[in-house]
């Protein structure tokens, strides 16, 4: 059967051209050829070979992750490979490891913190990976109070320099990524102290091991936090402890763009936002956006296929049975899934521009629209993980049984995904950054100051807070301008409320904690907004190709309403829409199903994966799954041999009751 496409017929059903979709889904032709060009690059290296790595122990996982780091390193110097591409490379040879800090947050730290001089100086090192670099800020009491973090940075005038201290055994960093065995550096995050005042968290550049034999530096501890959660998975990467006993740095060690301390030990405070110092947080949770996409589309790529692939029940006189993929409850739960997919994409592509937009506005000294992009950041962070974690686990469920073995691709791709419901903050905690924005801009409705961005609807209260749906029938749930005044009204509504039952408090932050569940929900409505908006934007844009518009606008739709569905309380609570007009947006859904169901397979294609980056037996291109889950059993160490070890001491004593008749 090798060779044969099983997935031909669905193939050839699709109604839109999969090549054109492809430039579509990588955001340009550019794009697209250079992941393409990339991916089968890292195919081809046998060194990139990850079909076994749950089978190695922590230690042979870790090593070979090393050796994968150091064989791309010379393949990026070989082949002469720019940012991009070895950006690319790395993304596709698909194992968590140290680079992943080094270039996601150590360099940023140092590009967005660092005086010019600094960055002169460090960047060329890292650069080179002369020095390897972590991030360390989270500390084993504190991670989502940074304001609370112990460590402590103690100037001292007469030497000129920073004394880097671990007051207590909970001041001690406890989770950077790299830091447990690899960084020789890390931009360590800890409270500045000079002339005895205490001025909040600063980061500083310290180095933690020898260039020349790696061992630790004097007065340091550092080591690997233990195994996490699932077989191979994150355990590649070594998130580390380090504590320090009056560690010395020089002053200019201190990351001094924001704010500096002079050689007589005066702090000079920054004259920008204070928040600066957690540039870099913005930075990486706008590239972890992006990524929600790449890590949902993968599941749904394994659940799409196999559900073609896979047939049950139907068969009628020794006919064939029903693909599962036919039967509406699959659609269901996987269509919107592969809608929130796209609706990623092109909120990750929207995010990147507002980012790109927010740091030339700071480099021009205009800070005005710093909290809109906190609060994105945050808040879509938050929204398009939780999304992403929970459609692995349900792409896992999708496939029956085969899901839950490890070959399916997806135990390990939600081992390794779901701590970004957790890392660059916790995304409870995140969705309330979002909701202090909110009440803010909800206060100023009525000064004068006409919201904008994300926040513009909010503008337009007076008719977002009494106007009523006019759908009615279920082809208008197609019409933009419905499905934008539901979700707004919703969003808007939440928020008044909100409001409202805050300013019933005398005191307002106790007031904030009393309703912190439903500012969450507030918060997840304005986020779900701004993903329907983009989705909805992005159509307005010239997209050509046959039938590639056709099947976005499906999607688009089929994210709203599935949304609607979903969060159906809020928007019949909120009178923004009727129960029959809810019951129509059904009515809709269930036809935009039938229309993607042709479609499904090709539109997963046009992710344009590798079987090799997909690493999934039931997510194979050619759908060919049956005879590749045996030779994957055979391939399981307990198949080595046909008697298993231990027999002879553990299992013939129990059959041949030698155990009981010892005790008798
Ligand atoms: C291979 C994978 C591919 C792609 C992904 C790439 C990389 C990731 C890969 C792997 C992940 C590995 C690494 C993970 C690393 C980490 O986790 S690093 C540690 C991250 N830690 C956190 O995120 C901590 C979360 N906590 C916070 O951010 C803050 O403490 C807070 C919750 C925001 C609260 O801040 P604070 O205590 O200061 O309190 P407030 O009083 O609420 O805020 C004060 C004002 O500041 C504004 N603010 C807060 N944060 C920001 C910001 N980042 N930017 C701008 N402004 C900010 C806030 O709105 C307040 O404003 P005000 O109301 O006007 O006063
Ligand atoms: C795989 C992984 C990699 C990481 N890599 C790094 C790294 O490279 N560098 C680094 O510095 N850190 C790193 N971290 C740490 C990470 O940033 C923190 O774990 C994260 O910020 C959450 O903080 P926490 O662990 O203190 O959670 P906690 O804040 O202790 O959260 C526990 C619970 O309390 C709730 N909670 C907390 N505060 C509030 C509040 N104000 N209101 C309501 N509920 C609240 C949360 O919702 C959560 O349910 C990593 C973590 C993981 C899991």
């Amino acid at each position: 059967m090798e060779g044969i496409d099983h997935l031909a017929d669905e193939r050839n059903k699709a109604e839109f051209d999969v090549e054109d979709m492809k430039i579509v889904w990588a955001g340009s032709r550019h794009a697209f050829e250079v992941s393409d060009r990339i991916a089968r690059l890292v195919a081809s290296d046998p060194v990139f070979e990850k079909s076994n790595r749950a089978r190695l122990s922590r230690k042979e996982l870790f090593k070979s992750t090393l050796r994968k780091c150091a064989h791309a390193f010379k393949r990026i110097i070989e082949l002469r490979l720019n940012e991009e591409e070895a950006g690319r490379l790395r993304h596709f040879i698909d194992q968590p490891a140290y680079v992943d800090l080094h270039w996601g947050m150590f360099v940023p730290a140092i590009k967005g913190q660092g005086t010019e001089e600094q960055q002169k100086k460090w960047l060329s090192l890292a650069n080179k990976m002369q020095i390897i670099g972590c991030y360390a800020q989270t500390e084993l009491g504190h991670g989502s109070n940074v304001q609370g973090l112990e460590t402590t940075a103690t100037f001292d005038p007469k030497t000129d320099e920073f004394v880097i201290h671990t007051p207590t055994q909970t001041a001690s960093k406890w989770w950077p990524g790299g830091l447990g065995k690899v960084s020789t550096h890390a931009v360590v995050y800890a409270r500045l102290i000079t002339n005895g005042k205490d001025y909040g968290i600063h980061g500083f550049i310290v180095q933690l091991r020898s260039l020349e034999d790696h061992s630790p530096l004097p007065n340091i501890t550092v080591g690997d936090i233990g195994t996490k959660m699932g077989n191979g998975a994150y355990n590649s990467m070594d998130n580390g402890f380090l504590m320090f006993d009056h560690v010395r740095i020089p002053r200019d060690q201190m990351l001094m763009r924001l704010s500096k301390v002079t050689r007589e030990g005066e702090y000079v405070p920054s004259d920008v936002p204070k928040q600066l110092v957690y540039g870099t947080m913005v930075y990486v949770r706008q590239t972890i956006v992006a990524d929600a996409s790449n890590a949902l589309s993968r599941a749904v790529c394994i659940a799409t296929r196999y559900s073609a692939v896979r047939r049950q029940f139907g068969a009628h006189n020794g006919g064939i049975e029903t693909q599962v993929i036919d039967y509406k409850t699959q659609q269901n739960r996987l269509f919107p899934l592969l809608a929130s997919a796209y609706a990623f994409r092109f909120v990750g592509e929207w995010l990147k521009w507002l980012y790109t937009d927010v740091t030339e506005r700071l480099a021009a000294s205009d800070f005005a629209t710093l909290p809109e992009a906190h609060a994105c950041t945050a808040g879509l962070k938050s929204l398009t993980t939780t999304a992403t974690a929970d459609g692995i686990e349900e792409c896992r469920k999708l496939c029956g049984g085969h899901g839950y073995l490890w070959c399916s691709g997806l135990p390990e791709l939600f081992a390794v995904y779901v701590p970004a419901c957790t890392y660059e903050g916790d995304n409870v905690v995140l969705q309330l950054q979002v909701a202090r924005f909110l009440m803010k801009t909800v206060a100023q409705l009525g000064s004068g100051k006409v919201p904008v961005g994300t926040t513009a609807y909010m503008g337009r209260a007076a008719h977002l807070l009494q106007c009523r749906s006019g759908v009615q029938k279920a082809e208008d749930w197609l019409n933009p301008d419905a499905v934008l005044e539901a979700f707004e009204a919703r969003a808007l509504r939440m928020a008044v409320t909100c409001a409202k039952n805050l300013s019933k408090f005398e005191n307002q932050e106790q007031g904030f904690q009393e309703l912190l569940a439903d500012l969450v929900e507030a918060a997840i409505a304005h986020c779900q907004l701004i993903v329907v908006s983009k989705f909805i934007a992005k159509l307005e844009q010239d997209i050509g190709g046959k039938g590639v518009k056709k099947q976005l606008n499906n999607l688009c739709y089929i994210y709203a309403l599935y949304l609607l569905h979903k969060h159906l309380g809020d928007f019949l609570s909120t009178n923004c829409i009727t129960p029959k007009q809810a019951s129509l947006a059904n009515d809709q859904l269930r036809s935009l199903y039938t229309q993607v169901r042709p479609n499904a397979v090709a539109l997963v294609d046009a992710f344009n994966y590798t079987d090799h980056y997909l690493n999934s037996v039931l997510g194979r291109y050619d759908g060919n799954v049956y005879p590749k889950l045996f030779e994957e059993a055979w391939k399981d160490p307990l198949n080595d041999s046909v008697v298993p070890d231990g027999y002879h001491e553990y299992l013939r004593p129990v059959l041949k009751q030698q155990l009981r008749t010892a005790r008798l």
